[in-house]
């Protein structure tokens, strides 16, 4: 059947949730039903949502502590027909969580697209494989690192703290999402210069890195400036979609003018899944639509560090960023306040395919940059080799001193 199928977690102080679910169903799509004549019901048939499942989590007994009133949690799945929406995020999203997400304590946790809605979306276009194979990287992590303190800096500086991040061995660096277009260091002269510092690294080393240049300004400028990128040689566009929205995100993914790896960042989005009983789950938001609209990667706070995210639900976006399906792969990537000392217990949660992403774990490094880039590989060997950071710190002086700078999380076999 050509459908969408929305599950939603809901806390109804009524109780009862079958005619809720009903509601929602009807509501959602042909709006009034049982009172309508036999003949318009008929007509209607097919364009109803239709429930799927009613499941009670837990019963009324108990006084929600967030909302002070007694409360029954369920679980909601509704089929709704594809033949009532067009294809795209707008469309599908205003139909099962558009007025529904200003009405009451219902939270989005998950959407099933049929096979053939899939079609209308691109997913990415490199993906976890084309990304690898860009790099010549195989077998583990990729390491990647943010620029700091480049607000009110030069392209000089922008520069050198370009080289020092990548002669320490990161394999991407990206702007700093708050890092927009500016006389200082103008979008297309990023670009420029990046690929600059990346050529004489590559040339004096043989070590080969992407840049990650942030793609910002108006939604209308949006497909010039990434065109602009694609022509200038960008490596990857850093994308702050939640402030513009996952259909702009589709578009630049599916134009073939525009043919450059995307890397989401979760900025704003927040707004829409820190809560319990509103918005959307971070799994469907962080992981299954940004991958479904293009996302290349997807970076999202790691369970461990300065803005940690539940570990359940860190995994549930890194599992529908992987997971089989007829989309290429996004590469998840657990982010911020991550340090050398915190590289054990990410690749035990999140495996191979994934980016170790740091700003301060690689600029507040003792020996600067280029020490924090040399301490995150040790401890990426030393984990695959399943040598405790402890152990390989003995004969590692960079990862020694991130470790006793900041720690190390062992993980027991
Ligand atoms: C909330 S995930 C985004 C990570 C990010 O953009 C960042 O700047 C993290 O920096 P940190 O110094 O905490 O590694
Ligand atoms: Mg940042």
């Amino acid at each position: 059947m050509s459908e969408v199928i929305a599950t939603y977690l809901v806390h109804d102080a009524k109780g009862d949730l079958s005619k809720k679910a009903e509601g929602i169903a009807l509501g959602l799509t042909v709006g009034s039903w049982t009172d309508l004549p036999l003949l318009e019901q008929e007509q209607l048939k097919a364009h109803k949502g239709r429930v799927l499942e009613v499941s009670q989590l837990e019963n009324s007994e108990k006084t929600n502590q967030y909302l002070g009133k007694k409360v029954t949690k369920g679980k909601i799945k509704i089929a709704y027909p594809s033949i009532n929406y067009s294809h795209d995020l707008p469309a599908i999203l205003t139909t099962i969580f558009g007025k529904l997400s200003l009405d009451g304590e219902v939270k989005l946790v998950d959407l099933e697209l049929s096979e053939d809605v899939k079609s209308s979306f691109p997913g990415p276009a490199f993906g976890v494989s084309g990304i690898r194979e860009a790099l010549g990287i195989y077998n583990r992590p990729l390491l990647m690192s943010i620029f700091k303190g480049v607000i009110g800096r030069d392209l000089t500086y922008l520069k050198d703290q370009l080289r020092q991040q990548v002669l320490g061995g990161v394999d991407l660096v990206k702007d700093d999402e708050i890092l927009f277009d500016n006389p200082l260091t103008p979008f297309e002269d990023r670009i420029i210069a990046g690929k600059e510092v990346l050529k004489n690294v590559y040339e004096e080393t043989g070590h080969k890195a992407f840049y990650a240049v942030n793609l910002s300004g108006k939604t209308f400028e949006l497909k010039d400036k990434a065109k602009r990128a694609a022509e200038l040689g960008a490596n990857v566009l850093l994308f702050n979609v939640f402030a513009y929205g996952l259909d702009v995100l589709q578009s630049l993914a599916e134009d073939p003018e525009i043919s450059v790896p995307i890397m989401a960042h979760p900025a704003v989005s927040g707004a829409s899944t820190a809560s319990s009983l509103y918005g959307f789950s971070s799994s469907l938001l962080l992981g299954k639509l940004l991958r479904i609209s293009g996302a290349d990667f997807s970076l999202f706070p790691s369970p461990y560090g300065s803005v940690a995210l539940d570990r359940n639900e860190a995994l549930g976006i890194a599992e529908n960023c992987l997971k089989e399906d007829v989309f290429k792969k996004s590469f998840p990537v657990p982010s911020a306040g991550i340090h050398p000392g915190l590289v054990p217990l990410l690749i035990q949660d999140f495996g191979n395919d994934s980016v170790i992403n740091a700003g301060g774990g690689v600029h507040g490094h003792p020996n600067g940059a280029i020490g924090g880039g040399r301490a995150f590989r040790a401890a990426i060997d030393a984990t695959l080799k399943g040598i405790t950071l402890k152990q390989a710190s003995t004969s590692d002086e960079d990862l020694k001193l991130a470790i006793d700078l900041w720690g190390a999380k062992e993980v027991c076999k």
